[in-house]
């Protein structure tokens, strides 16, 4: 990979990787401009930063009445907390992991599910995105944190990164897979993850039995420049790739009370009718697949 030197940030220079690939320029490009309320204002609650869906049961009781003046702050609160817990469900698959250890966060936007683990289990985590925006973001709440010894984001294909062979415990994609080749990437985590390590991911998927991706998925793609894959190709890329599924959840009951909550909010987007109706459809599935590297 090649790389090009960028104008001083912050007064340091920086060296960003030239994208593989003229999509990956355009993905760069997508998530350094991004800036939207359901994203911003969530994680504003508490300081953790998502780019991925919720998952549990909505909390009516904490949402309180709808004519209550504070009612939509608490509804944001609400959908931040249905993300937050998406990530611990994540973070619960790694397995044991110690505070020695180094995690890979593949794709990592903000870089929320990168600090919940260091949280979690006091380890280094490496979080890898295309977007510079992001990688800075990540890097500045680290430190606000104090933890920036421990949390790294860095502007990094995901599919070419600088880890060590066998040199990681754990590796995810929580909502990246989407922007990649499966075969590519499940060949770099099986290559960085030591014999033993887990790796984890959360995924929408469409569904084989539903015959192709419907009219939904469709949407969903061209609403964010993304490719979804079906659970086969999954399950087929972790199988050429030394991962071997430990656990596969059907997440789709979990994340419809976060959309439908979400539908209902000032900070729809558009693409909430996509979602709903697909997983009502059963075209397209929310999906945890961990695996262990054999
Ligand atoms: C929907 S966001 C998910 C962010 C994060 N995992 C989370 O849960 O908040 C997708 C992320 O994938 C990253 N991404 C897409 N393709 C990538 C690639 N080839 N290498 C590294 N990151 C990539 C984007 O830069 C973005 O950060
Ligand atoms: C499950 C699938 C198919 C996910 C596609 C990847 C994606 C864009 C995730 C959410 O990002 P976001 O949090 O920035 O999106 P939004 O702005 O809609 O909340
Ligand atoms: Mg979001």
């Amino acid at each position: 990979m090649t790389n090009t030197e960028l104008p001083t940030v912050n007064g340091t220079s920086v060296f960003v990787p030239s994208p593989a690939t003229p999509y990956q320029g355009d993905i760069a490009r997508y998530w350094n401009a991004e800036a939207r309320p359901v994203n911003l204002r969530l994680g504003d609650v508490d300081g953790l930063y998502h780019h991925h869906y919720g998952i549990g049961a909505v909390d009516h009781a904490a949402l309180g009445d709808v004519e209550d003046s504070e009612y939509e702050k608490k509804l944001i609160t609400e959908l931040h907390r249905l993300e937050s817990a998406q990530a611990e469900v994540l973070l619960d698959h790694l397995g044991a992991i110690g505070s020695e250890d180094t995690l890979v966060d593949a794709g990592c936007g903000r870089g929320g599910s990168s600090v919940m683990a260091h949280q979690r289990f006091g380890c280094k985590v490496e979080g890898v995105t295309l977007s510079s925006t992001q990688a800075e973001f990540g890097n500045r709440r680290a430190k606000e944190l104090g933890i920036d010894d421990h949390v790294h984001a860095q502007v990094c294909n995901m599919l070419d990164t600088p880890f060590e062979k066998g040199s990681i415990a754990g590796s995810w994609n929580n909502e990246s897979s989407m922007y990649v080749d499966l075969d590519d990437l499940f060949a770099e985590h099986a290559r960085f993850l030591k014999v033993g390590g887990r790796y984890v991911t959360i995924t929408g998927c469409w569904n084989p039995k539903y015959g192709q991706p419907s009219k939904w998925v469709s949407q969903i793609n061209a609403h964010f420049e993304c490719n979804i894959h079906s659970r086969r190709e999954y399950l087929r890329a972790m199988a050429d790739n030394r991962l071997v599924p430990q656990a596969v959840v059907d997440l789709t009951p979990d994340t419809l009370p976060y959309w439908e909550l979400r539908a209902t909010s000032s900070l729809v987007t558009g693409i909430e009718e996509a979602f709903i109706e697909s997983y009502r459809d059963g075209s397209f599935q929310y999906v945890l697949i961990a695996a262990d590297r054999v």
